[in-house]
Protein backbone atom coordinates (compact mmCIF):
# COMPACT_ATOMS: atom_id res chain seq x y z
CA UNK A 1 0.00 0.00 0.00
CA UNK A 2 1.86 3.30 -1.21
CA UNK A 3 2.21 6.24 1.40
CA UNK A 4 0.22 9.07 1.68
CA UNK A 5 2.27 11.84 2.45
CA UNK A 6 0.87 15.51 3.20
CA UNK A 7 2.97 18.30 2.38
CA UNK A 8 2.29 21.45 3.74
CA UNK A 9 3.74 24.48 1.96
CA UNK A 10 3.58 23.93 -1.80
CA UNK A 11 6.68 26.59 -1.95
CA UNK A 12 9.76 26.38 -3.04
CA UNK A 13 11.05 23.41 -1.01
CA UNK A 14 7.39 21.66 -0.43
CA UNK A 15 6.95 21.53 -3.95
CA UNK A 16 10.04 20.50 -4.44
CA UNK A 17 10.09 17.55 -2.20
CA UNK A 18 6.26 17.01 -3.62
CA UNK A 19 7.86 16.91 -7.65
CA UNK A 20 10.27 14.48 -6.22
CA UNK A 21 8.05 12.41 -4.73
CA UNK A 22 5.65 12.15 -7.80
CA UNK A 23 8.51 11.19 -9.63
CA UNK A 24 10.64 8.73 -7.58
CA UNK A 25 7.97 7.44 -5.12
CA UNK A 26 4.90 5.65 -5.53
CA UNK A 27 3.68 7.81 -2.51
CA UNK A 28 0.16 9.75 -3.21
CA UNK A 29 0.77 13.31 -2.11
CA UNK A 30 -1.98 15.75 -0.58
CA UNK A 31 -0.45 19.69 -0.89
CA UNK A 32 -1.49 22.06 2.05
CA UNK A 33 -1.16 25.57 1.08
CA UNK A 34 -2.72 29.38 2.28
CA UNK A 35 -1.95 30.17 -1.46
CA UNK A 36 -4.30 28.75 -3.79
CA UNK A 37 -1.86 30.09 -6.78
CA UNK A 38 0.73 28.18 -5.31
CA UNK A 39 -1.45 24.67 -4.58
CA UNK A 40 -2.83 25.42 -8.36
CA UNK A 41 0.80 24.98 -10.15
CA UNK A 42 1.52 22.16 -7.63
CA UNK A 43 -1.51 20.24 -8.84
CA UNK A 44 -0.95 21.53 -12.97
CA UNK A 45 2.70 20.63 -12.66
CA UNK A 46 1.94 16.95 -11.04
CA UNK A 47 3.26 17.45 -7.88
CA UNK A 48 0.28 16.97 -5.66
CA UNK A 49 -2.36 14.43 -6.40
CA UNK A 50 -4.69 16.52 -3.93
CA UNK A 51 -4.98 19.95 -2.88
CA UNK A 52 -6.41 21.27 -0.10
CA UNK A 53 -6.24 24.70 2.14
CA UNK A 54 -7.78 23.16 5.14
CA UNK A 55 -5.17 21.88 7.14
CA UNK A 56 -7.08 19.17 8.85
CA UNK A 57 -8.34 17.69 5.55
CA UNK A 58 -5.02 17.90 4.75
CA UNK A 59 -3.21 15.55 7.42
CA UNK A 60 -6.45 13.18 7.79
CA UNK A 61 -5.26 8.99 7.65
CA UNK A 62 -1.59 10.24 6.19
CA UNK A 63 1.57 8.16 7.14
CA UNK A 64 3.98 11.27 6.78
CA UNK A 65 3.72 14.77 7.20
CA UNK A 66 6.27 17.09 5.97
CA UNK A 67 5.85 20.58 6.60
CA UNK A 68 7.38 22.93 4.50
CA UNK A 69 6.56 26.23 5.85
CA UNK A 70 8.55 29.35 7.30
CA UNK A 71 9.72 28.70 10.71
CA UNK A 72 7.32 30.48 12.51
CA UNK A 73 4.67 28.91 10.55
CA UNK A 74 6.32 25.67 11.33
CA UNK A 75 5.58 26.17 14.92
CA UNK A 76 2.55 27.35 14.38
CA UNK A 77 1.45 24.08 12.49
CA UNK A 78 2.72 21.76 15.28
CA UNK A 79 0.32 24.08 17.63
CA UNK A 80 -2.35 22.97 15.70
CA UNK A 81 -1.63 19.37 14.31
CA UNK A 82 -1.53 18.78 18.19
CA UNK A 83 -5.59 19.03 18.64
CA UNK A 84 -6.26 16.90 15.35
CA UNK A 85 -6.46 13.52 14.91
CA UNK A 86 -3.49 12.12 13.16
CA UNK A 87 -2.91 8.53 12.19
CA UNK A 88 -1.05 6.00 14.62
CA UNK A 89 2.72 6.07 14.54
CA UNK A 90 2.32 8.92 11.59
CA UNK A 91 5.97 10.44 10.99
CA UNK A 92 5.96 13.78 10.92
CA UNK A 93 9.13 16.20 10.02
CA UNK A 94 9.78 19.71 9.01
CA UNK A 95 12.42 21.69 6.49
CA UNK A 96 13.06 24.54 8.69
CA UNK A 97 16.34 26.48 8.03
CA UNK A 98 16.81 26.38 11.90
CA UNK A 99 16.43 23.23 14.55
CA UNK A 100 16.99 23.41 17.82
CA UNK A 101 13.73 25.26 18.44
CA UNK A 102 11.24 23.94 16.31
CA UNK A 103 12.68 20.37 17.46
CA UNK A 104 12.07 21.51 21.18
CA UNK A 105 9.01 22.77 20.09
CA UNK A 106 7.91 19.28 18.72
CA UNK A 107 8.02 17.75 22.02
CA UNK A 108 4.25 18.60 22.68
CA UNK A 109 3.47 16.12 20.07
CA UNK A 110 4.89 12.96 21.86
CA UNK A 111 1.53 13.50 23.57
CA UNK A 112 0.02 11.34 20.93
CA UNK A 113 0.80 8.83 19.12
CA UNK A 114 3.21 10.18 16.47
CA UNK A 115 7.05 10.69 15.42
CA UNK A 116 8.93 14.07 14.98
CA UNK A 117 12.14 13.59 13.71
CA UNK A 118 13.53 17.42 12.29
CA UNK A 119 15.08 17.76 9.24
CA UNK A 120 16.57 20.37 6.92
CA UNK A 121 17.65 20.29 3.45
CA UNK A 122 21.00 22.17 2.50
CA UNK A 123 20.24 23.22 -0.63
CA UNK A 124 17.57 25.90 -1.91
CA UNK A 125 17.53 29.39 -3.68
CA UNK A 126 16.98 32.82 -3.09
CA UNK A 127 13.56 32.83 -5.23
CA UNK A 128 10.10 31.06 -3.17
CA UNK A 129 7.41 29.65 -4.17
CA UNK A 130 6.48 26.43 -6.77
CA UNK A 131 7.24 28.23 -9.43
CA UNK A 132 10.75 28.05 -8.50
CA UNK A 133 10.74 24.26 -7.70
CA UNK A 134 12.24 21.55 -9.24
CA UNK A 135 12.65 17.69 -8.25
CA UNK A 136 16.21 17.47 -8.49
CA UNK A 137 17.21 20.91 -6.38
CA UNK A 138 18.74 18.65 -3.50
CA UNK A 139 20.36 16.41 -5.64
CA UNK A 140 23.63 14.92 -3.87
CA UNK A 141 22.93 18.05 -1.38
CA UNK A 142 23.33 16.97 2.10
CA UNK A 143 19.75 16.82 3.69
CA UNK A 144 20.22 16.98 7.91
CA UNK A 145 17.86 14.71 9.96
CA UNK A 146 17.64 15.39 13.85
CA UNK A 147 15.85 12.50 15.71
CA UNK A 148 15.98 12.11 19.39
CA UNK A 149 17.82 9.91 20.43
CA UNK A 150 14.72 8.06 21.99
CA UNK A 151 13.28 8.16 18.31
CA UNK A 152 12.61 4.77 16.78
CA UNK A 153 15.73 3.87 14.68
CA UNK A 154 12.95 2.00 12.27
CA UNK A 155 11.24 5.43 11.76
CA UNK A 156 14.74 7.49 10.86
CA UNK A 157 15.13 5.01 8.51
CA UNK A 158 11.73 5.03 7.05
CA UNK A 159 12.11 8.49 6.53
CA UNK A 160 15.34 8.92 5.25
CA UNK A 161 14.99 6.29 2.74
CA UNK A 162 11.95 8.02 1.28
CA UNK A 163 13.64 11.55 1.54
CA UNK A 164 16.71 9.99 -0.18
CA UNK A 165 14.38 8.42 -3.09
CA UNK A 166 12.03 11.60 -3.42
CA UNK A 167 15.34 13.90 -3.28
CA UNK A 168 18.68 12.04 -4.08
CA UNK A 169 19.79 13.81 -1.50
CA UNK A 170 22.69 12.40 1.04
CA UNK A 171 20.77 12.05 4.25
CA UNK A 172 22.92 12.67 7.46
CA UNK A 173 21.78 12.49 11.13
CA UNK A 174 22.70 15.52 13.43
CA UNK A 175 22.43 16.99 16.58
CA UNK A 176 20.27 20.22 16.60
CA UNK A 177 22.54 22.36 18.72
CA UNK A 178 24.96 21.42 16.82
CA UNK A 179 23.35 21.56 13.05
CA UNK A 180 21.82 25.39 14.45
CA UNK A 181 25.76 26.35 14.89
CA UNK A 182 27.08 25.31 11.87
CA UNK A 183 24.69 26.60 9.83
CA UNK A 184 24.34 29.62 11.50
CA UNK A 185 28.03 30.07 10.10
CA UNK A 186 27.64 29.51 6.88
CA UNK A 187 24.02 30.56 6.23
CA UNK A 188 22.33 32.66 8.45
CA UNK A 189 25.36 35.21 9.06
CA UNK A 190 26.46 35.39 5.40
CA UNK A 191 22.75 36.05 4.40
CA UNK A 192 22.91 39.10 7.06
CA UNK A 193 26.13 40.24 5.33
CA UNK A 194 24.97 39.93 1.80
CA UNK A 195 21.91 42.03 3.11
CA UNK A 196 23.52 44.45 5.02
CA UNK A 197 25.95 45.18 2.03
CA UNK A 198 23.06 45.68 -0.19
CA UNK A 199 21.24 47.90 1.80
CA UNK A 200 24.37 50.15 2.72
CA UNK A 201 25.47 50.55 -0.87
CA UNK A 202 21.16 51.35 -1.67
CA UNK A 203 21.30 54.28 0.78
CA UNK A 204 24.71 55.31 -0.89
CA UNK A 205 22.69 55.02 -4.13
CA UNK A 206 19.87 57.38 -2.92
CA UNK A 207 22.84 60.48 -3.24
CA UNK A 208 24.45 58.82 -6.47
CA UNK A 209 23.15 56.80 -8.51
CA UNK A 210 26.42 55.57 -10.24
CA UNK A 211 27.42 53.18 -7.08
CA UNK A 212 24.28 51.09 -8.78
CA UNK A 213 25.59 51.27 -12.44
CA UNK A 214 28.97 50.36 -11.40
CA UNK A 215 28.31 47.40 -8.96
CA UNK A 216 30.06 44.06 -10.87
CA UNK A 217 30.46 40.96 -10.87
CA UNK A 218 32.11 40.22 -7.14
CA UNK A 219 29.18 42.60 -5.79
CA UNK A 220 26.07 40.95 -7.25
CA UNK A 221 27.54 37.14 -6.69
CA UNK A 222 28.25 38.01 -3.04
CA UNK A 223 24.82 39.46 -2.80
CA UNK A 224 22.94 37.12 -4.63
CA UNK A 225 21.25 35.63 -1.51
CA UNK A 226 20.62 39.56 -0.21
CA UNK A 227 17.35 39.32 -2.59
CA UNK A 228 15.89 36.12 -0.15
CA UNK A 229 12.31 36.01 0.77
CA UNK A 230 11.99 38.50 4.05
CA UNK A 231 9.54 36.48 5.87
CA UNK A 232 11.62 33.55 5.82
CA UNK A 233 14.91 34.99 6.86
CA UNK A 234 12.95 37.35 9.63
CA UNK A 235 11.89 34.08 11.25
CA UNK A 236 15.08 32.03 10.66
CA UNK A 237 17.29 34.87 12.58
CA UNK A 238 15.01 35.37 15.54
CA UNK A 239 14.74 31.24 15.51
CA UNK A 240 18.40 30.72 15.94
CA UNK A 241 19.39 34.04 18.01
CA UNK A 242 22.02 32.88 20.68
CA UNK A 243 24.23 31.61 18.00
CA UNK A 244 23.51 34.95 15.47
CA UNK A 245 24.88 37.00 18.49
CA UNK A 246 28.08 34.96 18.89
CA UNK A 247 28.72 35.15 15.00
CA UNK A 248 27.90 38.27 14.50
CA UNK A 249 30.21 39.15 17.76
CA UNK A 250 32.90 37.32 16.11
CA UNK A 251 32.37 39.11 12.57
CA UNK A 252 32.60 42.43 14.03
CA UNK A 253 36.25 41.10 15.43
CA UNK A 254 37.08 40.31 12.06
CA UNK A 255 35.65 43.75 10.11
CA UNK A 256 37.19 45.11 12.87
CA UNK A 257 40.57 43.64 12.31
CA UNK A 258 40.36 44.33 8.99
CA UNK A 259 39.81 48.08 9.41
CA UNK A 260 42.32 48.68 12.12
CA UNK A 261 44.87 47.24 9.53
CA UNK A 262 43.72 49.57 6.61
CA UNK A 263 43.97 52.38 9.16
CA UNK A 264 47.28 51.41 10.43
CA UNK A 265 48.80 51.05 6.58
CA UNK A 266 49.55 47.03 7.85
CA UNK A 267 49.97 45.45 4.38
CA UNK A 268 51.37 42.56 5.95
CA UNK A 269 48.60 41.92 7.69
CA UNK A 270 46.39 42.69 5.22
CA UNK A 271 47.94 40.15 2.88
CA UNK A 272 47.96 37.64 5.04
CA UNK A 273 43.63 38.30 5.65
CA UNK A 274 43.46 37.48 1.98
CA UNK A 275 46.46 34.42 1.52
CA UNK A 276 44.33 32.76 4.77
CA UNK A 277 41.24 33.31 2.58
CA UNK A 278 42.24 32.36 -0.58
CA UNK A 279 43.92 29.32 0.89
CA UNK A 280 41.03 28.20 2.80
CA UNK A 281 38.52 29.22 0.04
CA UNK A 282 40.78 26.51 -2.14
CA UNK A 283 40.13 23.96 0.46
CA UNK A 284 36.43 24.14 0.50
CA UNK A 285 35.06 20.43 -0.72
CA UNK A 286 33.88 20.18 -4.07
CA UNK A 287 30.23 20.34 -4.45
CA UNK A 288 29.23 16.92 -6.21
CA UNK A 289 26.81 16.79 -9.10
CA UNK A 290 23.27 17.69 -9.05
CA UNK A 291 21.27 20.44 -10.54
CA UNK A 292 23.96 23.08 -8.72
CA UNK A 293 26.52 20.92 -9.87
CA UNK A 294 30.27 22.51 -10.42
CA UNK A 295 30.29 23.64 -13.90
CA UNK A 296 33.19 24.90 -15.65
CA UNK A 297 32.87 28.69 -17.16
CA UNK A 298 34.72 30.92 -19.42
CA UNK A 299 33.68 33.98 -20.44
CA UNK A 300 35.81 35.68 -23.28
CA UNK A 301 35.47 39.42 -25.11
CA UNK A 302 34.14 38.88 -28.95
CA UNK A 303 34.11 41.16 -31.37
CA UNK A 304 30.61 42.07 -32.25
CA UNK A 305 31.06 41.11 -35.83
CA UNK A 306 28.40 38.72 -37.74
CA UNK A 307 30.32 34.92 -37.61
CA UNK A 308 32.27 35.29 -34.64
CA UNK A 309 30.61 32.96 -32.18
CA UNK A 310 30.82 30.43 -35.49
CA UNK A 311 34.29 30.91 -35.36
CA UNK A 312 34.85 30.08 -31.58
CA UNK A 313 32.80 27.20 -32.19
CA UNK A 314 34.67 25.62 -34.61
CA UNK A 315 37.87 26.53 -32.85
CA UNK A 316 36.57 24.33 -30.20
CA UNK A 317 34.94 21.71 -32.43
CA UNK A 318 38.42 21.21 -34.22
CA UNK A 319 39.98 20.46 -30.77
CA UNK A 320 36.87 18.04 -30.14
CA UNK A 321 35.91 19.95 -27.20
CA UNK A 322 32.38 19.40 -25.50
CA UNK A 323 30.36 22.61 -25.09
CA UNK A 324 27.70 21.97 -22.95
CA UNK A 325 26.23 25.82 -23.15
CA UNK A 326 26.76 29.06 -24.80
CA UNK A 327 25.43 32.36 -23.93
CA UNK A 328 25.84 35.68 -25.75
CA UNK A 329 25.47 38.40 -22.39
CA UNK A 330 23.82 41.38 -22.78
CA UNK A 331 26.08 43.49 -20.67
CA UNK A 332 29.10 42.96 -18.45
CA UNK A 333 27.08 43.14 -15.14
CA UNK A 334 27.86 39.48 -14.35
CA UNK A 335 31.57 39.18 -15.88
CA UNK A 336 34.09 40.60 -17.83
CA UNK A 337 33.53 39.24 -21.25
CA UNK A 338 30.80 38.84 -23.59
CA UNK A 339 30.39 35.17 -24.11
CA UNK A 340 30.06 32.92 -21.47
CA UNK A 341 31.10 29.09 -22.34
CA UNK A 342 30.21 26.44 -20.14
CA UNK A 343 31.48 23.00 -19.77
CA UNK A 344 30.60 20.06 -17.76
CA UNK A 345 34.15 18.20 -18.10
CA UNK A 346 37.19 19.59 -16.98
CA UNK A 347 39.42 18.54 -19.86
CA UNK A 348 37.25 20.13 -22.24
CA UNK A 349 37.13 23.48 -19.96
CA UNK A 350 41.32 23.24 -19.67
CA UNK A 351 41.57 22.56 -23.70
CA UNK A 352 38.78 24.95 -24.64
CA UNK A 353 41.19 27.96 -22.64
CA UNK A 354 43.81 27.10 -24.12
CA UNK A 355 42.76 26.95 -28.07
CA UNK A 356 40.84 29.95 -27.49
CA UNK A 357 44.20 31.70 -25.94
CA UNK A 358 46.06 30.46 -28.60
CA UNK A 359 43.65 31.76 -31.04
CA UNK A 360 44.29 35.37 -29.90
CA UNK A 361 41.07 35.83 -27.84
CA UNK A 362 40.97 37.40 -23.69
CA UNK A 363 39.72 34.63 -22.02
CA UNK A 364 38.64 35.05 -18.61
CA UNK A 365 38.53 31.30 -16.69
CA UNK A 366 36.80 30.36 -13.51
CA UNK A 367 35.31 27.70 -11.51
CA UNK A 368 32.10 27.75 -10.28
N1 LIG B 1 14.52 28.72 0.41
C1 LIG B 1 15.51 27.92 0.66
O1 LIG B 1 16.52 27.95 -0.04
C2 LIG B 1 15.42 26.95 1.80
C3 LIG B 1 14.40 27.06 2.73
N2 LIG B 1 14.34 26.17 3.75
C4 LIG B 1 13.23 26.27 4.71
O2 LIG B 1 12.10 25.78 4.04
C5 LIG B 1 10.92 26.41 4.53
C6 LIG B 1 10.09 26.88 3.36
O3 LIG B 1 10.84 27.78 2.60
P1 LIG B 1 10.54 28.03 1.04
O4 LIG B 1 9.94 26.83 0.43
O5 LIG B 1 11.79 28.59 0.47
O6 LIG B 1 9.46 29.18 1.12
P2 LIG B 1 8.36 29.59 0.05
O7 LIG B 1 7.97 30.97 0.37
O8 LIG B 1 8.83 29.26 -1.33
O9 LIG B 1 7.17 28.59 0.41
C7 LIG B 1 6.45 28.66 1.59
C8 LIG B 1 5.00 28.29 1.28
O10 LIG B 1 4.31 28.30 2.50
C9 LIG B 1 3.06 28.99 2.34
N3 LIG B 1 2.74 29.57 3.63
C10 LIG B 1 3.43 30.51 4.32
N4 LIG B 1 2.87 30.73 5.52
C11 LIG B 1 1.81 29.89 5.59
C12 LIG B 1 0.84 29.65 6.58
N5 LIG B 1 0.86 30.29 7.74
N6 LIG B 1 -0.11 28.72 6.32
C13 LIG B 1 -0.14 28.06 5.14
N7 LIG B 1 0.75 28.26 4.15
C14 LIG B 1 1.72 29.16 4.39
C15 LIG B 1 3.31 30.02 1.24
O11 LIG B 1 2.09 30.32 0.57
C16 LIG B 1 4.32 29.29 0.35
O12 LIG B 1 3.67 28.58 -0.70
C17 LIG B 1 11.39 27.50 5.47
O13 LIG B 1 11.21 27.07 6.79
C18 LIG B 1 12.86 27.65 5.16
O14 LIG B 1 13.57 28.04 6.32
C19 LIG B 1 15.19 25.11 3.87
C20 LIG B 1 16.20 24.94 2.95
C21 LIG B 1 16.42 25.88 1.86
O1 LIG C 1 20.48 30.37 -2.28
C1 LIG C 1 21.37 29.89 -1.58
O2 LIG C 1 22.54 29.80 -1.96
C2 LIG C 1 21.06 29.36 -0.24
O3 LIG C 1 21.85 29.49 0.66
C3 LIG C 1 19.76 28.68 -0.09
C4 LIG C 1 19.44 28.19 1.27
C5 LIG C 1 18.67 28.98 2.10
C6 LIG C 1 18.31 28.51 3.33
C7 LIG C 1 18.71 27.27 3.75
O4 LIG C 1 18.34 26.84 4.95
C8 LIG C 1 19.50 26.47 2.94
C9 LIG C 1 19.85 26.93 1.69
Amino acid sequence: MPDRIAVLGTGLIGGSIALGLKERTDAVVVGYDRSDEDLALAATLGAVDEATTDLAEAVCDVDIIIIALPVGAIKETINRLTSLPLKAACIVTDVGSTKSEIVAHAQKLKQQDVIFIGGHPMAGSHRSGMKAAHSLLFENAYYVLTPDPDTSLLAVQKLSRLLHLATKAELVIMDPVHHDRVVGAISHLPHIIAAGLVNMVGDYNEQNEWFHRLAAGGFRSLTRIGASHPVMWRDILLSNREELINLLDDWVLQINNMRDAIHEGDGDRIEAFFARSRRLRAQLPDRKKGLLAPVYECWLDIPDVPGEIARVTAILSEQSVNISNIEVLNNREELPGVLKLTYKKEHDFKRAVACLKEAGYAVYADRT
